[in-house]
């Protein structure tokens, strides 16, 4: 990644991988499924802003009322800089989670090269930490995830995109 510094994290993926707001609904389901084995949990905690969508898809079908957010910021658009924390986790939920993070649960649409992941798990370490996608570099530090795809892979997620026009494959369409 390193050899291409000025290029965006989405120009050296190159492949595309697009997700429909159906698809994204599955996948979050199929996360359920796997996560309610290993439950119950106290709490949800959405790292914002890609984890508060499926973070209240799960807390709907785990039935898990007190969400919590932490706040982190780092890419600005596609490329990342230094991970800003806005917002830790709440007193209350830390309470829940006996300070370590036990029976909290931490949801994210994705881990990448795995530093927010990274980050909040030093927050919370005994926190199960699950997320829909992962990519190679990020999967050691999920507990639970979905799909993997590859590392030059650039996910589309369904907020971030609308329908638009595309040229035949045999054109050159990614
Ligand atoms: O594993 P990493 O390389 O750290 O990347 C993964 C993080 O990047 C994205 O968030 P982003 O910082 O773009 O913010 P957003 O959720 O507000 O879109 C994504 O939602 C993950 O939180
Ligand atoms: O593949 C991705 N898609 C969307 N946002 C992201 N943030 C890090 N990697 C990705
Ligand atoms: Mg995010």
């Amino acid at each position: 990644m390193a050899e291409h510094p000025e290029l965006s994290a989405q120009e050296r993926a190159g492949k595309a991988f697009p997700v429909s707001w159906d698809q994204f609904h599955r996948d979050c389901r199929a996360l359920t499924w796997r996560l309610n084995e290993v439950g119950p949990f106290h709490a949800v905690i959405a790292i914002t802003r890609g984890g508060l969508v499926p973070a209240a898809i799960v807390a709907r079908e785990l039935g898990v009322r007190i969400i919590d957010t932490v706040c982190i910021a780092s890419y600005d658009h596609t490329k990342q800089g230094d991970l800003k924390v806005l917002k830790g986790i709440s007193a209350d939920t830390a309470k829940l989670g006996g300070g370590t993070g036990k029976g909290l649960l931490i949801v994210d649409d994705l881990v990448d090269t795995g530093k927010t992941g990274r980050l909040v798990r030093e927050m919370i370490p005994d926190a199960h930490f699950a997320t829909v996608y992962a990519k190679p570099m990020g999967r050691p530090l999920v507990d639970t995830f979905i799909t993997e795809v590859s590392q030059d892979t650039w996910i589309f997620f369904p907020w971030d995109t609308a329908l638009s026009f595309q040229p035949p494959i045999r054109d050159g369409a990614a």
